[in-house]
């Protein structure tokens, strides 16, 4: 870290604190959101570890491989969209509306994921919402400094037909997983075009709806050459441990056919997750993997065999998954054998947070350096799920950014 930000940091406390916004409504504090923040709060691509008397910044190009669609929606959107859709809300403040969204102080993975049932009807079924909030999402990470974003969604509960059961209460409609993972597609595709940077999507299976699994990776097999880069097994894992064989034959179709694929596992549930995780569905990435570290064994082959980690600091504090002191959290071990890991926001919308409040994160309470953030990024990008030549031109980028190699630019 430079000096002379290491002295800002010092002379100005805590910049967690100073980035809390107070609420009009209740008076409460909580962590502004990136549309709180002033412009000069957010800076996009600058080359140093930067930082204002409100806020430090690793504002370097970043690669995030973590990060929920229906998690990381505007509330503004939310509000707009239920508008539109005579679609009735408890509030029509975006101020209220967080509020009722957000998970504040730490919970469990059931109570969060119960969360999305307060604005998932709003958005599911409508294709214009689903289009704007694919294009709203390149342009918030373009504005975190974000070159290469992996967006993970379930195309079944955004749709409203030929999904069994129909989610979110809704009516019958028209709009199919297939047509929501179009509507996605073009939508990344518009914000890739206006905002510069590089969007992929990974499609999620969920635990708790094995039947939808072999849809999912016949909808990757589909669109593998528009977007889409692999497939992803979420939910909630302490509910469900153990893979469905629906979730396994899914697995097996795409080791088959080239899809790749990453696995929610090890956040709450125990280290055998993990191992099913990589030795069963064959997971070529971990989503969490925390509690790999319970099994040193395993923790150990999967260094061995340089498993990456997708790791996502706020949201383990807040869905429980991590001891509330960032200064026990598991990624430190990670950074200190030199794992290969990511860092990422996981849902945004729920945990009030963006990429630059986990990098901060990583930083003050668990000692990350600027080194170490390049170092984590340039595993990331090697990581990804992206055709090899554009994973080199990508990792090439970062080099270049980071001063690793000359630039080849003219
Ligand atoms: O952190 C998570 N763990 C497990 N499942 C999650 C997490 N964040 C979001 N999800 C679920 C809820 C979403 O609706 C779904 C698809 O994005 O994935």
């Amino acid at each position: 870290m430079h000096i002379i930000a290491r002295r800002v940091a010092i002379r100005f406390g805590s910049p967690v604190l100073s980035s809390l916004c107070t609420s009009r409504l209740t008076g409460t504090r909580r962590l502004c959101t990136m549309a709180e923040l002033s412009p000069e709060q957010v800076v996009f691509n600058k080359p140093k570890m930067w930082m204002t008397s409100e806020h430090f910044l690793f504002s370097w190009m970043k690669v995030e491989l973590h990060v929920h669609l229906d998690g990381a929606i505007r509330v503004q959107t939310i509000l707009d969209v239920a508008k539109r859709r005579g679609i009735s809300l408890p509030t029509d403040t975006v101020e209220e509306m967080t509020q009722i969204i957000i998970v504040e102080s730490p919970g469990t993975l059931t109570e969060f994921l119960g969360k999305f049932a307060e604005y998932m009807h709003v958005v599911a079924g409508d294709r214009e919402a689903i289009k704007r909030i694919a294009y709203e999402f390149v342009e918030d990470k373009a504005k975190e400094g974000v070159i290469y974003v992996e967006v993970r969604y379930s195309p079944h509960f955004l749709a409203n037909t030929k999904v069994d059961p129909i989610p979110w209460d809704q009516k019958e409609g028209d709009l199919s997983p297939d047509e929501v993972v179009r509507l996605v597609n073009e939508g990344l595709r518009e914000g890739e075009r206006a905002f510069n940077i590089k969007a992929r999507s990974i499609l999620c299976c969920m635990r708790h709806m094995p039947s939808w699994s072999m849809d999912v990776v016949q909808l990757c097999k589909k669109y593998c050459n528009e977007g889409v880069v692999a497939i992803d097994l979420a939910g909630d894992e302490s509910l469900n441990c153990e893979a469905n064989p629906e979730h396994r034959n899914a697995y097996e179709e795409a080791v088959r056919s080239g899809v790749h694929r990453t696995v929610h596992a090890g956040e709450v549930g125990p280290a055998s997750v993990v191992k099913e995780a990589v030795e069963v569905l064959k997971a070529e990435r971990v989503g969490h993997g925390y509690r790999t570290l319970e099994d040193q064994a395993l923790y150990k082959d999967l260094l061995k065999k340089n498993m990456h980690f997708e790791v996502c600091p706020i949201s383990s504090k807040l869905t429980g998954a991590c001891d509330p002191d960032f200064t026990k959290h598991p990624v430190i071990t990670f950074m200190k054998d030199k794992a290969n890991y990511s860092l990422n926001t996981d849902d945004p919308l729920i945990f009030n947070s963006n990429l630059h409040l986990d990098y901060y994160t990583a930083h003050k309470y668990m000692g990350f350096t600027e080194e170490e953030f390049k170092r984590l990024n340039i595993k990331s990008a090697e990581s990804c799920f992206l055709p090899e030549k554009e994973k080199k031109e990508l990792i090439l980028k970062l080099q270049e950014a980071y001063g690793m190699v000359q630039s080849t630019a003219f």
